[in-house]
C-alpha cells in the first residue's frame, strides 16, 4: 500500500468520524468577521453562555489559532486539555457547556502558532473527530477574522453549518462584511443573521445615547443583502471587565444583557425546533425486547418513549408499533412527537426519514434498560458509533448490534 493510499484512508476514516459526530448536533454556526477585533470572539461566548444558561446543550470551539480568546473570556486561560486514549475531552465550563480551544494545546498561552494552511486544516478536522462533545444541541464555532483556511475548512467540513456575521457600524467594517456574504454564498453556507457590535453608547450615568462609530450600518447592511439582522450591541465597558476578568457575562450592563437575549431570540426563532429554552422536553423512542434495547430495530415489538423534561425522566410509556413495512416505523416514531431514537443499527432509508422529519438518531447503543441509555446519552457519554446495519440494503428499517464500542469512559 502506497504512501498516498494510506493518507487517503486516514483521511477518509476521520471524514467517518466527524459525519458521526456532526449527526448527534442539531445546529452547527461559525462565528465570522469581515476585520479583526470586532467583537466576535466576544459575541460568540456570549451566545454560548446564554444558549447554554437557557438549558441548551453547547459545544463551543475556538478555531481562531492565531489569535484565540475564548479561553480568555471564560477564564480557562492555561489550562490544558486532557486526552483519555485517543479522545480530547472539552473543558466543562457548565453542565450544559463544553468549551475546546487551540489554548488548551499550548505549552504557554502567551506562544505565537506559527501554522501553515495544511496544519490549522487538521487540526480543525482533530477538534471535529476526536473530541468528546457528545451530542449537542448548538455547536459554537468561533472563526478566525477574513476567509481564510480556517473559515473555509469550517465550511467545507461541518455539513449543515450556517454562519452569524459580526461587525461594528462604520463604513470599513462593513466593506469587509461585504466580502464576508460572499464567501458565504460561494461555499454555499446559508447566513443566519448578521450582528451589529459596538453599536452605540448609553452613558450609565444619564442614559443618553452617543452614536460614537456610528449606529445603524449593520442593519442597513443586512437588509442590502437580504440576509436577517439579529440585533445590535452598545458598547459597553463592562464587556471590557468581563473578558479581562474571564468572566463572559458577569459584568455586563442590564442593558447589554438584554439586547444579547434579544439576539439570541431572534436566532432561535429562525431555527426549527429549537424554542424550548428553560422548559426543554426531549422524546427518546428506544426499541425493545425483554424490558432492554433491541437491536432489530425495524422488527422489536415494542418501543419504550421516554419523556425528558429540563434533563430529567418525567414519564416512560411502552407502545407497540404497527406492523413492519418500509418506511412505516420511522414515520410512526415521528408521529409519536420523539425527538430522538437510540438504537442499535438502523437502515439508511430509515435514517433519511427520521432525520427528514428532524428526529435525531443515535445508531451503536448497547442493549441495556431504557433509563440507563436514556442516562448515558443525557450525559453525552453515549457515542454513534455508525450505522450497523450498513449492508447495502438501502430501503429496509431493521437493525443489528454493530459490535463497537458505543462508551465513552
Ligand atoms: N460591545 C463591546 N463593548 C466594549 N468592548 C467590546 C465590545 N465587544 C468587544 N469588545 C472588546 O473589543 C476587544 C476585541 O473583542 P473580541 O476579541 O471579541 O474581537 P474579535 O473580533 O474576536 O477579535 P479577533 O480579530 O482577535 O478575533 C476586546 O477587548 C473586547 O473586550
Amino acid at each position: 500500500m502506497s504512501c498516498n493510499t494510506n493518507t487517503d484512508q486516514k483521511f477518509e476514516e476521520q471524514s467517518q468520524k466527524i459525519n458521526q459526530f456532526l449527526k448527534q448536533v442539531d445546529h452547527k454556526i461559525v462565528v465570522m468577521s469581515g476585520k479583526g477585533g470586532v467583537g466576535k470572539s466576544t459575541v460568540a461566548t456570549n451566545l454560548a453562555v446564554f444558549l447554554s444558561s437557557q438549558g441548551y446543550q453547547v459545544g463551543l470551539l475556538d478555531v481562531d489559532v492565531h489569535g484565540p480568546s475564548i479561553a480568555g473570556l471564560l477564564g480557562l486561560t492555561g489550562l490544558k486539555l486532557n486526552a483519555i486514549g485517543e479522545q480530547i475531552q472539552p473543558y466543562l465550563y457548565s453542565d450544559h457547556l463544553k468549551v475546546v480551544t487551540i489554548q488548551g494545546l499550548l505549552e504557554n498561552p502567551d506562544d505565537p502558532l506559527i501554522w501553515r494552511g495544511p496544519v490549522k486544516i487538521g487540526i480543525i478536522r482533530q477538534f471535529l473527530s476526536d473530541v468528546n462533545w457528545g451530542p449537542l444541541d448548538f455547536l459554537i464555532i468561533d472563526s478566525p477574522p477574513g476567509t481564510g483556511d480556517e473559515p473555509l475548512t469550517v465550511a467545507q467540513t461541518v455539513t449543515g453549518c450556517q454562519a452569524v456575521i459580526v461587525t461594528t457600524p462604520q463604513e470599513i467594517a462593513l466593506a469587509d462584511v461585504r466580502k464576508s456574504i460572499q464567501f458565504c454564498q460561494k461555499v454555499n453556507m446559508p447566513v443566519l443573521g448578521l450582528i451589529e457590535n459596538m453599536s452605540g453608547f448609553v452613558c450609565p450615568a444619564c442614559g443618553s445615547r452617543h452614536e460614537i462609530f456610528k449606529s445603524g450600518g449593520g442593519e442597513k447592511t443586512a437588509s442590502d443583502w437580504n440576509i436577517p439582522f439579529l440585533g445590535r450591541l452598545p458598547i459597553d465597558p463592562g464587556v471590557v471587565t468581563a473578558g479581562d476578568a474571564g468572566q463572559a457575562i458577569n459584568s455586563l450592563t442590564s442593558h447589554t444583557k438584554e439586547e444579547m437575549q434579544h439576539i439570541v431570540d431572534q436566532m432561535l426563532q429562525k431555527l426549527p425546533n429549537k424554542q424550548k429554552g428553560v422548559d426543554s422536553t426531549m422524546k427518546i423512542a428506544i426499541p425493545l425486547a425483554g424490558g432492554k434495547l433491541c437491536t432489530h430495530f425495524g422488527h422489536c415489538e415494542q418501543f419504550a418513549i421516554v419523556t425528558v423534561k429540563n434533563g430529567n425522566i418525567a414519564k416512560q410509556e411502552t407502545l407497540t408499533p404497527p406492523p413492519h413495512a418500509p418506511g412505516v416505523i420511522p414515520n410512526w416514531i415521528a408521529d409519536q412527537g420523539c425527538t430522538d431514537i437510540l438504537v442499535g443499527g438502523m437502515g439508511e432509508a430509515a435514517q433519511a426519514i427520521l432525520q427528514e422529519r428532524s428526529v435525531k438518531v443515535l445508531c451503536g447503543a448497547p442493549s441495556d434498560t431504557p433509563e440507563n441509555l436514556v442516562a448515558l446519552y443525557l450525559r453525552g457519554e453515549l457515542v454513534d458509533a455508525g450505522n450497523a446495519c450498513d449492508h447495502g440494503h438501502d430501503d429496509h428499517d431493521h437493525g443489528h448490534g454493530c459490535g463497537k464500542t458505543p462508551f465513552r469512559h
